[in-house]
Order: C-alpha cells, then sequence, then structure tokens
C-alpha cells in the first residue's frame, strides 16, 4: 500500500524519504517487532481521524529506529522520528517532530540531544556540529519547559517559504549522517556504571519527551487518555529496559 507521506505535506514526504535512506545506506537494518501490530492504526473518538503508520528498525548501535507519519482528519500532517541508543552505546538521542496544515509546517525540530548527567554532547558530536555553517531562519521557535533535553544546537523553527524548508532538510541530512557514522564507529561501553549511566539519561530523556501536552491532546481525542498513555509511554517514548 501507498505509504502516507505521499498524501501528506512535501517536505513530511521528503524528510520521511531522506531518513530512510540514511539509515538503510550507513546501518545495518533489521525488523523490530512493534507491539500489537501498532504498525498502522486508525482512531476516530471525538469526530477526529487519526491515521498513524510506523516503521520500526534496530541494528547493533541503535536498540529502535523509529519514524512515525501521522494525519488527523486531512488537515494535521505529523512526521516524528526517534532513534534509541542501544545502551551499550553512549551515543546521543537523535529526535525529530514536523507538525503541520497542507500549506505550512508550523512546527519543525530536530536534535542531537544529549543523555550525560551534565547534558553534554560527545566531543565528536561537538566538534562537528560547531562547524555547521550557520541558518538565518526566518521564524525561531521557542522551546516549552520540558525542552531542557535538547542540545544547544536544537533547531526549532516554523520554516517559512520552500527555501527554509531546503535548509532545514539540508540541516537534519547532516545531523543524521553524523551521528550514523559516528555510531558505526563507536565500540560498545563494557562497564555496567557506564550503561546504567546511559539508561538514566534515556530514561529522563523519555520522561520529559511524555510531558508534551500537544502530543497527548492529538492523540487522546481519537483515541482516549487509557490508549494515549499506554502509547505515549511504550511506543513513542518507551524506556530502555
Ligand atoms: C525531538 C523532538 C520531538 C519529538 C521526538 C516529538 O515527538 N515531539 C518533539 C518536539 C516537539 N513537538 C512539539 C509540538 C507538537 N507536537 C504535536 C503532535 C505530535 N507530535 C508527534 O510526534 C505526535 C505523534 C505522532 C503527535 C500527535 C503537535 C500538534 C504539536 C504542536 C505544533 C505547533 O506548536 O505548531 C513541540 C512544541 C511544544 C510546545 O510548543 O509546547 C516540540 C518541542
Amino acid at each position: 500500500m501507498e505509504s502516507l507521506r505521499s498524501r501528506q505535506h512535501p517536505l513530511i514526504h521528503k524528510l520521511a524519504n531522506c531518513i530512510e535512506e540514511i539509515w538503510q545506506e550507513y546501518l545495518d537494518l533489521s525488523p523490530y517487532q512493534v507491539p500489537e501490530d501498532l504498525g498502522y492504526v486508525e482512531g476516530c473518538l471525538e469526530g477526529e481521524r487519526l491515521v498513524i503508520e510506523n516503521h520500526c528498525y534496530q541494528t547493533p548501535q541503535f536498540r529502535k529506529l523509529h519514524l512515525e507519519l501521522a494525519q488527523v482528519g486531512n488537515s494535521l500532517d505529523i512526521l516524528h522520528c526517534v532513534m534509541f541508543p542501544n545502551p551499550e552505546y553512549a551515543l546521543p538521542i537523535f529526535g525529530a517532530d514536523l507538525v503541520g496544515g497542507r500549506d505550512n509546517i508550523s512546527a519543525a525540530i530536530a536534535d542531537l540531544s544529549p543523555i550525560a548527567a551534565d547534558r553534554s554532547l560527545p566531543r565528536s558530536y561537538r566538534t562537528a556540529l560547531s562547524v555547521l555553517s550557520p541558518i538565518e531562519f526566518s521564524q525561531p521557535r521557542a522551546l516549552p519547559q520540558w525542552g531542557d533535553i535538547f542540545s544547544e544546537f536544537c533547531l526549532f523553527v516554523r520554516p517559512i517559504g520552500t527555501q527554509e524548508e531546503e535548509a532545514f532538510l539540508g540541516r537534519i541530512r547532516e545531523f543524521l549522517t553524523l551521528h550514523c557514522q559516528i555510531a558505526s564507529q563507536t565500540t560498545p561501553l563494557t562497564s555496567h556504571l557506564e550503561v546504567a549511566k546511559v539508561i538514566a539519561g534515556q530514561r529522563n530523556y523519555c520522561t520529559r519527551q511524555q510531558q508534551n501536552d500537544k502530543t497527548r491532546r492529538v492523540l487522546e481525542k481519537s483515541f482516549g487518555s487509557e490508549w494515549t498513555e499506554r502509547y505515549m509511554t511504550t511506543m513513542l517514548f518507551d524506556c530502555a529496559a
């Protein structure tokens, strides 16, 4: 069946393809069994039809690569992506979220988020990210309270026009390529204490992301609060085992 992306905003369509192409090029992908066939779900509670399409993979370095496309009615398009590292790899968490109507994306965010207790990214990331040319976006957006998990390199904008959309896409391509290259060259941790620190960092990330009431409200309108709580804690932001 045709992917939902072919019926969504062009930037979401392009970004979904870009993410999957980079994953396929740089990583050794295996399928990831999503719980109780949450691969494709439709809900329609308060008259708002929500369609969700999930693509999940795993690799030696990542316990879960999750790309989610969603559409509310035929008005709101969403792309959600999180790459959860395997706890043996002290790597940041790549996350992206694009939300928008048919003709404009209202929220576009992407980040390589630190999991270290002092919120610092590994030096290899900081060095590479700090030499990327700064991009001028006409409408940068302010992070919410729970957004203290994001790095200094986080992009959060309302992209205006195709030029800013292309710039956003280009930056995500750079984030992802860097991340996959470093991940592929990283050796696993051996100390249990270090692994425990990675798990704690991922747990904090998930706990904070679960505080996004914008996500929760959209899901609750179509699936109710019980389904939404389970979905947000087991599908979107499940903590490392
Ligand atoms: C890496 C970061 C990240 C990841 C991985 C992530 O999941 N969210 C992330 C960030 C983030 N998202 C935000 C906003 C919104 N999110 C949705 C909905 C969904 N987003 C989804 O992924 C799903 C599941 C498919 C749904 C349903 C809506 C409707 C909005 C409002 C749109 C707008 O304001 O114009 C904001 C701003 C929050 C604020 O200003 O208070 C931030 C920071």
